[in-house]
């Protein structure tokens, strides 16, 4: 069996491909990358949050399912719009990586406690400004766009003191040397999807080929924890822009997913948790949205709206 890959082509969504292309070669398929540009990767001047909440980086991989061009896109599973076309959908996630976000810089002593109002930590998240002025209000941020390497080299120009990114990110291109902190996912909760790839594939993608793609290279627990994640942020509305954040994870056979949503400022914080068993993410995920609409959420949301 041949399966073409649709990738992004900056380093972390190529080694993510060929991460997905090694499972499959391993189940026995052939496989070949096809790189394909996205919005998100040609306009680097603007914050994330001003391109557009939706499919910033899968836009254009998803006109190549749809032309038959490739079978299947690699993403992460953070950049995938929480409301997908009609004639697509998500079939695969890969086991997922460590969630948390993580602070790099090369000074070893910086730590976001001692950080003092003269240091600038870069970041372009919505969710990771919102977090840091809600936890530490001294601290300054700056935007920075572009692929982890492009962030690296503005760090080590002086641009900034410190950033914050995901550690999976890091850990995959090689830069954990330069974690000074491990940030912890009960503060700063992560995006939806962190960590973790997912294949997203039209709906009438041959069954075999499905069959054989969910078989090599789908997580069950890693799937059913995102099926909550992304049922939660559906509802919420959240796209990438939105400072939503989730994460769920799997204790004593129970889905334990907690999540929220806070003001741009970082003033106003809803935060809620909500369990339930493995198989009912989607419900579970809903609910605890509807939970946190109800709770504040909606004001908070629509003030973010109006200042987007
Ligand atoms: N929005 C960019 C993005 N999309 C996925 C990752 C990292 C890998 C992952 O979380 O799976 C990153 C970089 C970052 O947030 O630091």
């Amino acid at each position: 069996m041949h399966i073409r890959i649709g990738t992004r082509g900056s380093k972390l969504a190529l080694w993510q491909a060929n991460y997905v292309a090694d499972l499959l070669q391993k189940g026995g398929a052939t496989t070949e990358l096809v790189m394909v540009e996205t919005k998100g990767d040609k306009i680097l001047n603007k914050a994330l949050s001003k391109i557009g909440s939706k499919g910033v980086f899968t836009e254009e991989l998803e006109e190549h399912l749809r032309q038959k061009e490739v079978d299947i896109a690699v993403h992460s599973a953070k950049d995938v719009q929480s409301t997908l076309p009609d004639d697509l959908e998500l079939i695969a996630f890969s086991e997922r990586e460590e969630v948390h976000d993580v602070l790099i810089s090369f000074n070893t002593d910086a730590r976001l406690d001692t950080f003092n109002s003269s240091y600038i930590i870069g970041t372009s998240s919505t969710r990771r400004v919102a977090q840091l002025k809600h936890y530490y209000p001294k601290i300054r941020t700056a935007d920075v766009r572009g692929n982890l390497q492009t962030r690296m080299k503005k760090l080590e120009k002086g641009n900034y003191d410190a950033l914050i990114l995901a550690y999976a990110g890091v850990h995959r291109m090689g830069f954990s040397k330069y974690i000074v902190e491990d940030l912890s996912p009960n503060k700063f909760i992560p995006a939806v999807g962190q960590g973790c790839v997912a294949i997203e594939a039209a709906k009438d993608l041959n069954n075999d080929k499905v069959a054989m793609i969910r078989q090599c290279v789908n997580d069950k627990k890693t799937e059913q924890c995102l099926r909550a994640e992304r049922s939660f942020l559906k509802t919420l509305e959240g796209g990438c822009s939105i400072p939503v954040f989730g994460l769920a994870r799997i204790k004593k056979n129970q889905i334990e997913l907690k999540g929220g949503i806070i003001s741009l400022n970082g003033q106003d914080l809803v935060k809620q948790q909500a369990k339930g068993v493995l198989d009912d993410g989607v419900s579970i995920g809903k609910q605890l949205a509807e939970r946190i609409l109800q709770d504040g959420g909606e004001e908070i949301l629509s003030e973010i709206k109006a200042n987007l």
